[in-house]
């Protein structure tokens, strides 16, 4: 997998992916994380998450709503693991293979477009 800038990313879009392919290894992330400001990776490697601050509930929920259109768009979908109060926090890993792909790079960069 080259290793992009986030602009470069933003511009790519996600391959349908169904399987048979290696997730990229956490060196890979890593690497690929240096610009995606804010980002964690896993311990395990499998995924990766970013929470914001937002200024109320209404606002995070119109964020999710921006993310839902972008990863309908793309064929590519994070896993919300919180909406709350004043927080949202996003965790993306592709399933189909049990780990990360590009398509989890390029969708955290169209995330992070959209993001208030
Ligand atoms: C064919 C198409 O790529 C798959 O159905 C997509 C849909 N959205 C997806 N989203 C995520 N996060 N992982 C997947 O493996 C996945 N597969």
């Amino acid at each position: 997998m080259d290793i992009s800038s986030m602009d470069q990313l933003a511009k790519k879009k996600c391959k349908p992916c169904e399987g048979g392919v290696d997730p990229c290894s956490a060196a890979e992330a890593q690497e690929q994380l240096q610009n995606l400001p804010g980002w964690q990776l896993s311990d395990d490697g499998k995924w990766i998450r970013k929470q914001w601050n937002v200024k109320h509930f209404v606002q995070g929920m119109e964020f999710l709503n921006r993310v839902a259109e972008v990863a309908e768009e793309d064929g590519h979908h994070p896993d919300v693991h919180l909406i709350g109060y004043r927080k949202v926090n996003i965790e993306l890993s592709t399933h189909a293979i049990g780990g990360l792909s590009e398509n989890d790079f390029i969708l955290a960069a169209k995330i992070d477009q959209v993001a208030p």
